[in-house]
C-alpha cells in the first residue's frame, strides 16, 4: 500500500510560466513527483499540461521571451532546476523526454541512442557499445536491432521508433522521464507495449506522462494531476482521482460531463 511517506524526487513550488508575449499558461502549480512513480497530468486541450511538462527539462528556454516563476526543486540535491546557473543541458540529461510522435534523428540505430553519451563527451568506444545495448534493452528493443544497429533509424515502425527515443532518453541514465502523449501516434498494441514499457521503468526512475486518454491514465499511473485553464485542480492517488475525486470538477471531467 502506498504511504505518505514515498520519497519525492522532483517537486514544482508555485510554478508559473508564461509565454512571450505575457499568456500565463501555468498558474501557481505546487506538486510532487514521488519517486519510482508514474504521475499522469490530464485535462482538457490548452489547459496547460504540456506547457507544465516541458518546464522540467526547461524547454522554454530554447524560445526568447519565455518566462519561469517559482522553482521546480530536485531531490536529494535540492537544485532548483529553474536556477539561472543552472545548465539545461545538464537538467535535459537527468530529465530527459520522449515526444508525441517518434522523433528519431537522421542517423542509424545505433547513433541515435549513442547521441546523449556523445554529447557528454563520451568518447570511449567500449562504454559507448556498452550503453547503446543496455539502453536498447531497457527499451525493450534491443533483440529487434541487435544484428542492424546501422541502419537508418527511419526504416523502423512507429511503435519501434518510438521505443528507439525512449533508448535515447535512457542512455545519459536520466533520474526523470517525460513523456508528452507518448503513444497517440501508435497502433494499439504499440501502445499497449509502450505503457508495459513504462511500468517497468518505473522502477528504476520517475516518470510524468501527459495523456488524454483516461483509460490509459488509469492503467498506468500511480497519482493523476488534474489540470484546467493552467491551474492544478487536484492531485492525489490514481485509484482515488478515478473513484473518489474530491473535487467537482475532477468528477465532471473524468465522467466526461466536461471537455
Ligand atoms: N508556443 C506558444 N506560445 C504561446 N502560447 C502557447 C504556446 N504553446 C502553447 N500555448 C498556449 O498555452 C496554453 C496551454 O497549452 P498546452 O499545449 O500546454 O496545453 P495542453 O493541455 O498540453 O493541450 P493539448 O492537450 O491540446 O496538447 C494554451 O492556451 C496554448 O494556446
Amino acid at each position: 500500500m502506498m504511504t505518505t511517506t514515498t520519497p519525492v524526487k522532483a517537486e514544482a513550488r508555485n510554478l508559473s510560466f508564461f509565454y512571450n508575449g505575457g499568456h500565463n499558461a501555468v498558474k501557481n502549480v505546487s506538486m510532487p513527483l514521488y519517486e519510482n512513480k508514474i504521475t499522469a497530468l490530464i485535462g482538457p486541450s490548452g489547459c496547460g499540461k504540456s506547457t507544465f511538462l516541458r518546464c522540467f527539462n526547461r524547454m522554454h528556454d530554447l524560445y526568447p521571451g519565455n518566462k519561469y516563476d517559482g522553482q521546480i526543486i530536485m531531490h536529494p540535491d535540492d537544485t532548483n532546476i529553474l536556477e539561472k546557473n543552472v545548465d539545461p543541458i545538464e537538467v535535459r540529461m537527468r530529465i530527459s523526454m520522449v515526444f508525441q510522435k517518434p522523433n528519431p534523428f537522421p542517423k542509424s540505430i545505433y547513433e541515435n541512442v549513442a547521441y546523449g553519451l556523445r554529447v557528454r563527451g563520451e568518447t570511449n568506444r567500449r562504454v559507448v557499445d556498452d550503453k547503446v545495448e543496455e539502453a536498447l534493452k531497457g527499451a525493450a528493443l534491443w533483440n529487434e536491432v541487435k544484428d542492424r544497429l546501422q541502419d537508418l533509424a527511419f526504416n523502423l515502425s512507429g511503435g519501434q521508433q518510438q521505443r528507439l527515443c525512449i533508448a535515447r532518453a535512457l542512455a545519459t541514465d536520466p533520474e526523470i522521464m517525460l513523456f508528452d502523449e507518448p503513444t497517440s501516434a501508435l497502433d494499439p498494441i504499440a501502445t499497449a507495449n509502450i505503457e508495459e514499457l513504462m511500468s517497468e521503468l518505473r522502477n528504476k526512475l520517475t516518470i510524468l506522462v501527459v495523456t488524454h486518454n483516461m483509460q490509459q491514465a488509469a492503467r498506468v499511473s500511480d497519482y493523476t494531476a488534474y489540470m484546467y485553464l493552467g491551474e492544478l485542480i487536484e492531485h492525489g492517488e490514481t485509484d482515488r482521482i478515478f473513484t473518489r475525486p474530491s473535487r467537482k470538477e475532477t468528477e465532471d471531467y473524468i465522467t466526461g460531463k466536461f471537455g
